[in-house]
């Protein structure tokens, strides 16, 4: 008897032409209320060996913030630069979210702060941490990775970051609520334990915040109202690095890993899972172009998924493609 699998494969969208874009250092991808796709790229900056000295102050100063637009909107079906703003504000980029306000919300591991841009508004609207001074009290971060804005509550969750192992809650106008986690002990990593917290997720359905812990090489969710931890996803697939993550409404999760280690087998990869059994469902790699260092993904509801290289200085799109097999019972 014949049997029809009904099958989703994620592809590369080989005729999208984005990966022509010419971008900088791409670190941060979000989408914006209008499904548009936002880039955070470095322009002509680089974090390099040079960037930052032992005590994580930045170093190149004297370069100036990055002349060149560093977000930039893009028509999710031409790539056409719909919009693009950010310049003489940034030294080095990172993470990068939209509220649903459409507010830009992003990191910079150089100034070791997060800003809240309004659309229309060239001045920050808010602007949290002490420019150029790490640091890992309520005022001072340390390469701050990712910021996430809770959806009812407004609140501001930032994943701080290189050198810091920990999650900060603020309230809306940015005073501190909150903190959790603690650097990864000798051994195996513990819950609530991170070697940099790299990127957010909110998954508001679940009232909880996933988190890519990239060094312990897994995605680890808390519950966003308290900081408890609930579970840890890990795949021997993921190898040792955890990039960044995304959950879309429905219940999928995206996630990209990082390159292989000398002698490590596991290839660097997209992965889509079922956020309730954590599960993989699939993986992905581009066509044209290779990854190099995959470094954030965002996807939209009709599962198209983007994913932003910091060394390949590429952005992907790739959309779930419905294969129909047969199969004989
Ligand atoms: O991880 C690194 N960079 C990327 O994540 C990034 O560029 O955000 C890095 C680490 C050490 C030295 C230089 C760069």
């Amino acid at each position: 008897e014949e049997v029809l699998d009904q099958d989703f494969h994620i592809e590369e969208a080989v005729d999208w032409p984005g990966v022509n874009l010419k971008l900088g250092q791409v670190s941060g991808l979000a989408l914006d209320p209008k499904n548009n796709l936002v880039i955070f790229h470095r322009g002509d900056h680089v974090w390099d060996r040079n960037s930052f000295d032992s005590s994580f102050v930045y170093q190149q100063r004297g370069l100036g913030p990055i002349e060149q637009n560093t977000i930039l909107v893009i028509d999710p079906s031409n790539a056409e630069v719909l919009d693009s703003t950010g310049k003489n504000l940034f030294y080095l980029p990172h993470g990068l979210s939209i509220d649903k306000d459409g507010n830009y919300w992003v990191t910079d591991v150089a100034l070791h702060q997060v800003f809240k841009l309004g659309v229309h508004d060239k001045e920050p609207l808010l602007i949290l941490g002490r420019s150029l001074q790490p640091g890992s009290d309520k005022n001072h971060f340390c390469q701050p990775t990712d910021v996430a804005v809770d959806p009812v509550t407004g609140n501001i969750y930032v994943s701080d970051g290189y050198c810091n192992s920990r999650i900060v809650v603020f309230s809306p106008n940015g005073m501190f609520i909150m903190q959790w986690g603690e650097e990864t002990s000798v051994g195996k990593a513990k819950p609530g334990q991170f070697r940099i917290p790299h990127s957010l997720t909110l998954v508001p359905e679940f009232g909880q915040l996933c988190v890519a812990d990239r060094g312990n090489g897994r995605i680890q969710c808390f519950r966003s109202e308290t900081g408890e931890f609930t579970r840890e996803i890990k795949h021997k697939l993921f190898g040792r690095e955890l990039f960044a993550v995304s959950y879309i409404p429905g219940g999928l999760l995206f996630a990209v890993n990082g390159v292989p280690y000398p002698g490590d087998i596991e290839p660097v990869q997209g992965f889509m899972m079922n956020f309730s059994t954590g599960e993989i469902m699939d993986t992905f790699i581009p066509v044209r172009k290779s990854f190099e260092m995959p470094h954030d993904v965002v996807a939209s509801e009709d599962k198209t998924v983007y994913v932003g290289d910091v060394h390949a200085k590429t952005v992907w799109k790739f959309t779930s493609t419905e294969k129909m097999e047969h199969r004989s019972v």
